[in-house]
């Protein structure tokens, strides 16, 4: 029987305990930074956490033997995870992730030991220096469920591949944003004046006072390209330097630039009217060489650029051009389109630009902050949780999880049922999921809901991992067409978060005609949590009422006397208990729908058995 799989990647255990652990699901939670937020002195503390409900992961012949962790937090014994540390990680964040796991620091690794290792780990924690590509993604697919990146910029990772085989990705956005602002200010101060340029020349014996003559900053405009955390930071330090700052930012908050005193302008204005420009945005495809003949065209002349961004924003070939011509006057570069350069690079020789290699993110202090941050990010998404910085899932507050759980378990149960009742070759094309609540939108957030129905529906009929991170790519990939609907609840006193969930699978032939509703093709089964537990409550046009625990026969027959008699001497024969009966009977005397849920599955003999009694018509086997 196929056993309930995590919603986050998740633990390893046998079939048997996860579903015991996803009946009874508790959400654990875990306080951890909340990203967003200019002010990055200013931490926010968020309870995030989600469903721990733990996943069988794939045999890899090169899995190295686990160790048991006697110290689980629910007593049982566990295999211990193992973390693999890419880059140099600071004592402290590695103290968090050795209470949980088995850690492995593997510095300066190449890309085909990467690659050799990929399969061996559940998580990779990786800097700036380490290419997380789709090759490495695919080749830990089964294992490696987490990707922490010890710092902002995830460009270094593959989000698409890791969203397509359900591997989290988790940053710490919040913990270097000061040191890359204090460096962003460090660079611009020593560029002005021509420090390391004089520092080089009189270790070299050369006392050139009339040569190294700066430019002041007082009175100056300084343009900051990417109005987020690091931008921000960087444009109250040089307001305090006497700098008129102005900003460009298609998504920032213009309140938040406001309070700052900060003017937000276009790109062109910006760039136009600068004397120094900060690069602060993300290297992303609409940043991907921003700055080029055409952008430095439009600056000033003599202008002085400062990027301690990512250096792909930049054509550093166009960048060399402008240097050379004098249009840039200087620039600090604090990274490069690759890192290390090559040696000869014009850009990193050229006499008016200052270079320092990646230290934005290098002081004691932020090392110390990202480590903590990822370690605990890493941590909780290795025990399940959702991580407050998960950068490719949605994030889930502990108090909604912990009201939506037997709702999730509902969806799922409703999605693995509804799949099996599906019969010939067209296959599924249009999902609909009905909530009946008497919450609006702003008060329901329904994407846990639908990914467990696309798990239900996808996991039963395919070797497809589906959790939170890939349920809505996989359900496209698959031609799965989802919808959602919101059915207004009568009662709006209700406590509980929805009245009911169903699924309706439409364009379909079924293996079951009694789940086939009156539209012809659609089937629409139906269910609602009674006192926290799962039930099935409508199959077709047929009200049931069974709880949704082991596994599920539906048999449709003419409402006689005797049946449920018949049916259970059957099963109680072969000693299949019985956890729960419902008869659900469209007229007194036509047909009828008996739904039993039995702890054992009934073998072939037992089952046929059921089939041969005369007066029922179709029967079904549903594993849950
Ligand atoms: N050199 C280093 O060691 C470090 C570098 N960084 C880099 O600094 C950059 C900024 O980091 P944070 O401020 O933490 O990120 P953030 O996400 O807080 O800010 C980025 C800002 O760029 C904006 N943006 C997006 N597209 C834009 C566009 N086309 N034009 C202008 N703005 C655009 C976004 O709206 C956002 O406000 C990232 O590239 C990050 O990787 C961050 C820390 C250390
Ligand atoms: O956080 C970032 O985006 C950085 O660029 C810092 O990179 P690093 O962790 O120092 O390799």
């Amino acid at each position: 029987m196929a056993a309930s799989r995590a919603l986050l990647p998740s633990p390893q255990v046998s079939p048997a305990s996860a579903r015991v652990r996803l009946a009874a699901a508790v959400p654990s939670s875990l306080t951890l930074a909340a990203r967003g937020g200019a002010g990055a002195g200013a931490r926010l503390r968020v309870r995030c956490a989600i469903l721990s409900s733990p996943a069988p992961v794939a045999p890899t012949e090169s899995r190295p033997a686990r160790r048991i962790s006697p110290s689980a937090p629910d007593g049982a014994l566990r295999p211990k995870p193992a973390v693999l540390v890419a880059e140099k990680l600071s004592e402290a964040g590695l103290a968090v992730l050795r209470q949980f796991a088995d850690v492995e620091c593997a510095y300066g690794m190449s890309p085909a030991e990467l690659l050799a290792k990929a399969a061996q780990f559940d998580a990779l924690i990786v800097r700036s220096g380490t290419k997380v590509t789709r090759e490495v993604l695919e080749a830990g697919q089964g294992r490696l469920r987490v990707v922490g990146r010890a710092g902002v910029g995830i460009d270094n990772v593959d989000l698409q591949a890791a969203t397509e085989v359900g591997c989290l990705v988790v940053n710490a956005p919040t913990a270097n944003t000061i040191a890359a602002a204090e460096h962003g200010i460090a660079l611009l101060a020593s560029m002005a004046r021509n420090v390391s340029q004089a520092d080089a020349a009189l270790k070299a014996g050369k006392w050139q006072r009339n040569k190294y003559v700066g430019v002041s900053l007082v009175g100056k405009t300084l343009a900051v390209m990417g109005f987020g955390k690091v931008g921000s930071e960087v444009a109250r330090r040089a307001k305090g330097l006497g700098i008129h700052v102005i900003a460009h930012d298609p998504y920032a908050p213009a309140d938040r630039a406001r309070a700052l005193g900060v003017e937000l302008v276009s790109f062109d204005e910006a760039i136009a009217r600068a004397d120094f420009i900060s690069l602060h945005m993300p290297l992303i495809p609409t940043t991907s060489k921003i700055f080029n003949d055409e952008s430095f065209a439009k600056m000033k002349n003599g202008v002085r650029i400062i990027n301690v961004a990512r250096g792909g924003v930049i054509d550093e070939d166009a960048l060399v051009r402008a240097l050379d011509s004098g249009k840039v006057a200087q620039a600090a570069l604090d990274v490069f389109t690759v890192e290390p350069p090559p040696k000869d690079s014009k850009l990193v020789l050229h006499e008016n630009v200052t270079v320092t290699p990646h230290l934005g993110a290098s002081t004691v202090e932020a090392q110390e902050g990202v480590a903590i941050e990822i370690a605990e990010a890493v941590v909780g998404a290795l025990r399940g949780e959702l991580a407050a910085t998960a950068v490719n899932a949605p994030m889930v507050p502990a108090e909604i999880l912990s009201e939506l759980a037997p709702y999730v378990s509902l969806a799922e149960k409703l999605g693995r049922l509804a799949v099996q009742l599906v019969a010939g070759e067209s296959g599924i094309k249009g999902v609909k999921v009905v909530y009946t609540t008497a919450r609006g939108p702003d008060d329901l957030d329904t994407r846990l809901l639908r990914a467990m129905v696309t798990k239900g529906l996808v996991e039963p009929v395919s070797s497809t991992f589906v959790n939170l991170v890939n349920a809505d790519y996989t359900a496209k990939q698959r031609g799965l067409r989802l919808t959602e609907e919101r059915v207004a609840h009568d009662s709006p006193a209700a406590e509980a978060p929805l009245e009911s969930v169903q699924v309706r699978l439409s364009h379909v032939q079924s293996k079951f005609a009694g789940a086939i509703s009156d539209g012809g093709d659609v089937i629409v089964l139906e269910g609602r949590v009674k006192y926290g537990v799962p039930h099935l409550t409508l199959v077709g046009p047929y009200e049931v009422d069974v709880s949704l625990e082991g596994n599920l026969i539906l048999c449709r027959q003419i409402d006689q006397p005797g049946m449920i008699g018949k049916v259970g001497n059957i099963l109680g024969d072969t000693n299949v208990n019985i956890n729960f009966m419902s008869v659900g009977r469209t007229f007194r005397g036509k047909q009828a729908i008996m739904a039993i849920g039995v702890d054992e599955e009934p073998d072939k003999d037992t089952l046929e058995k059921i089939g041969a009694i005369l007066a029922i018509e179709e029967f079904v086997f549903l594993e849950l």
